[in-house]
């Protein structure tokens, strides 16, 4: 994990720098509201961390793991609820903590399955979002970083469980390239 994998997508500086600002504007938006974090796992678990470390209101934290990409760099198209919640979100204002939005797929499924609990508000914020690859267009209402149609790794993205650990985000073809070497 010394090794730099090639050149960072987005860099550890600009992720912090990125973060801060949607802190920022997170605590102004939901200033006064009955705030819930719920962080998508597990690709979200980095980001999560920091970003409710940069949000300055007294809200809930809880988690919702969720599985629909496989043991390849595709998604099967099937969203897999695997544990819920642990607490109720009726009346409450949720703000869902993605790593990506990539087909949309994954953000489409949980707002149809948490609209139905009534919350009194259901956002998304997402560190990435790849808009050229969605098959079906969520409302994404906060966007880290817009990237290109590659697939990526680090800073809690995987590929067939991997690489979550690396503290950036890199293309995944230049880790496999250099996984090889090591
Ligand atoms: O927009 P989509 O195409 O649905 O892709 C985005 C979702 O896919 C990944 O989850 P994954 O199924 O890999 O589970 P993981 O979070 O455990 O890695 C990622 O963490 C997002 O939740
Ligand atoms: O580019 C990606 N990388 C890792 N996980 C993902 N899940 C959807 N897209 C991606
Ligand atoms: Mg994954």
């Amino acid at each position: 994990m010394e090794r730099m994998f090639g050149r960072p997508v987005v860099t550890q500086e600009q992720m912090r720098a990125r973060i801060k600002e949607l802190g920022k504007q997170i605590s102004e938006d939901y200033a006064g509201k009955d705030l819930v974090l719920v962080g998508v796992l597990k690709g979200a678990y980095a980001f999560y961390a920091d970003l409710a470390r940069a949000i300055r209101l007294p809200m809930r934290v809880d988690f919702i793991v969720v599985r629909s990409y496989g043991a390849g760099s595709k998604t099967s198209g099937k969203v897999k609820l695997v544990s819920d919640l642990t607490e109720e979100i009726k009346g409450r204002d949720v703000l869902l903590v993605e790593d990506i939005v990539d087909s949309g797929l994954t953000a489409s499924y949980l707002l149809k399955i948490l609209t139905k609990r009534k919350p009194r508000s259901l956002r998304i914020c997402t560190l990435l979002s790849k808009p050229d690859r969605r098959q079906v267009h969520p409302p994404v209402d906060y966007v880290g970083f817009n990237i290109p149609n590659q697939y990526v790794v680090g800073y809690g993205l995987d590929y067939q469980q991997k690489y979550r650990n690396l503290p950036y985000l890199v293309a995944l073809d230049q880790v496999a390239e250099l996984d090889q070497e090591l």
